[in-house]
Formats: C-alpha cells, sequence, structure tokens
C-alpha cells in the first residue's frame, strides 16, 4: 500500500511523510496537505465532478469514524477502491486524537464560522485551518460539493444513528440528500433551524455544500467499536466514492423520522444543574412540565413542548455553550 494511505498512522505519530504527493496504479492522486489532511484526485477522464468532504476525529475520542475513513484510505491506496469523486480526508484535532481525548483545550466543534478569531490556543488554530482546507478544497466552480463530518456521542441513544442538517436562510433542506442519508443507515435527522459554530455548519452555510454531522453510535477507544455497526454507511461511501450509487427515489424516505430544534439549552454560569439522571440516553422523551434545568438568577428550563426529546445533555460544557438540544418531531413539508 502506498505510504499515503496510512495518514492514521502518520497523524498518531505526530510525522510528516517523506513524499507528499503519491500516485496509485490507478492513477488516483493523493496530496498529504497538512496533518491529517490528504487529498485524493482521480484521472481527470474518470472525475465525475463530485467534491466529497470527510471529516473524523473532529472530537479526538471519537474513534469509529476515524477507523472507517482510516479504511477507505488504505483501499483507495492499494487500489481496491477507483474514486470518480475528488475527496478530501480530514482528521479533525490530531492532538486530541493521539491522547484520546474529546479536546484538550476548548471544543474545535464549537470554534468555527468565525469563533476561532474571537480565540487563542491551538485548537483555535486548527479550526481556522480546517477552514481554510475546506475552503480551498470546495473552490472549484461548477462541482457537486459534500461534507460528511462523522461523529460519536458521548451517552447511548434511542435512535442509534442520526444526522444534524445545518440551517442557511433561504435554504432548504433537500429531500434527495435526506433519502441519501437514509440508504446510508441513518434513522432519523434534526433539522437544524438556525445558524451554528459548528465545522457543517461552515461548509452549509459559508462553501455552498451540502453537509450533515452525522451521530454513529457511542463513543468508545480505538479497536473496541464492534458496537457501531457502520456498514451501511461505509457501503454507501463507498458507492459515493466511485459513482455507482443506486439511484434516490422519494420512496426512500420512508421511515426516516424528521426533528426540528425546539430549544437549546444554554448554560450560562457555573450554578447550571441539569436535572437528568447521568445515564440518561439521547432521544429520551421529557414530559411537559418536567423542570429540565436551573441556573443562575433563577433561570428555570421547564419542558412546554408535546413529544420534546433531549440530545446531547452535557452540563459540563464551558459557560455560553449548548449544554443541550430539546427536539421535537417534525413532517417533510417543507423540503425541496
Ligand atoms: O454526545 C454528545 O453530547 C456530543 C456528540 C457530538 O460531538 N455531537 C456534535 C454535534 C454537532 C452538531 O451540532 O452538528 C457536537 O456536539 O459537536
Ligand atoms: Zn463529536
Amino acid at each position: 500500500m502506498l505510504a499515503l494511505g496510512k495518514l492514521l498512522e502518520l497523524t498518531l505519530a505526530g510525522r510528516e511523510p517523506a513524499e507528499k504527493t503519491q500516485l496509485t496504479v490507478e492513477g488516483v492522486r493523493m496530496r498529504w496537505l497538512s496533518e491529517g489532511a490528504l487529498e485524493v484526485r482521480p484521472p481527470e477522464a474518470r472525475d465525475n465532478g463530485l467534491d466529497l468532504l470527510l471529516s473524523a476525529g473532529i472530537h479526538g475520542n471519537e474513534t469509529a469514524p476515524i477507523e472507517l475513513l482510516d479504511r477507505l484510505l488504505h483501499d483507495i491506496a492499494r487500489g481496491d477502491l477507483k474514486p470518480r469523486a475528488r475527496i478530501l480526508f480530514l482528521f479533525g484535532n490530531p492532538e486530541a486524537i493521539r491522547k484520546g481525548e474529546r479536546f484538550v483545550e476548548q471544543d474545535v466543534n464549537r470554534l468555527f464560522n468565525g469563533r476561532h478569531e474571537q480565540s487563542s490556543g491551538s485548537e483555535a488554530l486548527r479550526a481556522c485551518e480546517l477552514e481554510r482546507l475546506a475552503a480551498s478544497f470546495f473552490s472549484l466552480p461548477n462541482r457537486q460539493r459534500l461534507h460528511y463530518d462523522l461523529h460519536t456521542a458521548i451517552r447511548g441513544s434511542k435512535i442509534e444513528q442520526f444526522a444534524l442538517y445545518p440551517w442557511k436562510e433561504d435554504r432548504q433542506h433537500s429531500r434527495q440528500e435526506l433519502a441519501r442519508l437514509r440508504a446510508a443507515g441513518m434513522e432519523a435527522v434534526l433539522l437544524q433551524n438556525k445558524p451554528s459554530i459548528v465545522f457543517s455548519s461552515y461548509t452549509y452555510d459559508k462553501l455552498g455544500a451540502e453537509a450533515f454531522t452525522l451521530e454513529l453510535g457511542k463513543a468508545r477507544p480505538f479497536g473496541q467499536n464492534a458496537g457501531v455497526n457502520v456498514s451501511l454507511l461505509e457501503t454507501r461511501l463507498k458507492q459515493i466514492i466511485e459513482g455507482t450509487e443506486p439511484e434516490l427515489t422519494d420512496a426512500a424516505l420512508d421511515g426516516l423520522q424528521l426533528y426540528s430544534v425546539a430549544r437549546e439549552i444554554i448554560k450560562h454560569s457555573d450554578s447550571f444543574r441539569l436535572n437528568l439522571p447521568a445515564d440518561i440516553e439521547n432521544f429520551s422523551e421529557l414530559e411537559v412540565g418536567y423542570l429540565l434545568a436551573e441556573d443562575i438568577a433563577n433561570t428555570r428550563w421547564i419542558i412546554e413542548e408535546e413529544g420534546a426529546r433531549i440530545i446531547f445533555p452535557n452540563p459540563k460544557v464551558k459557560n455560553g455553550l449548548r449544554a443541550g438540544i430539546l427536539v421535537v418531531p417534525t413532517t417533510d413539508e417543507n423540503l425541496a
């Protein structure tokens, strides 16, 4: 296998490759761009016009998605997977991946859409670099742009695999992309309804990509991901990469649960208290009238929405950040 196929090994060792560009037997060019960043370009005659950004390890302890990208890269470097798409592979936070931690000083996925400019430290620099790499990758005109930012969650979930679909004013969520997600094994999609500071929101909002955060199961250390079943996603990604994806029909949306954000729970101070069991699963239902959280100045978060469910509850986030999302079921009537 070509040395550049071992991007994960290089990243874990904190090493630069001796050769920055390599060609596979199929004429696919692999180009190392920076730590944890590798571009794959098919021969011009085979290029089908899709630019695909695949990122993982934005949170360093979320290893199943990193292992998935590592397998895809190995297959490409061996010539077993023959890309027709241009691809950018990104391992988001190398330092945190080496440490096996979600982040080192601050959460990279709260530093996009300009937030890194108001901050400092290695993770702010990395967010800036990731924006630059993504912007440069998605700068070619007249091409389709698709970004999947792959994650696993801190806790178990009543809905194991789901996507978060960013929001932008005057831009509709795509039914076709939802059908694609369904085919890739996603059971639910959360349709966002306001701007955000996560990576997929940056590529959706600023770079015009169809972009998603995908949650694939519970975060575990390297080598312990047998419980995270990414087979449908892996098959779909290979088809997207090789340009052999079966046609998608509207009917393929059947069974996909759609949610919208009712409220984001923001932690304002050290007095913030979340009134949930430590082992609560994502998408647990909360009854109307339930006192979810309390914060400084008698702030109380009481459930008002019928059918509300909680995702990503986390009272340990820094003040000013999201400590959970309340979601409610929605319909497909506003899709494009
Ligand atoms: O399990 C958790 O609490 C967090 C899992 C995770 O990292 N989720 C992403 C979602 C990003 C988005 O909102 O699109 C995150 O919180 O960064
Ligand atoms: Zn994550």
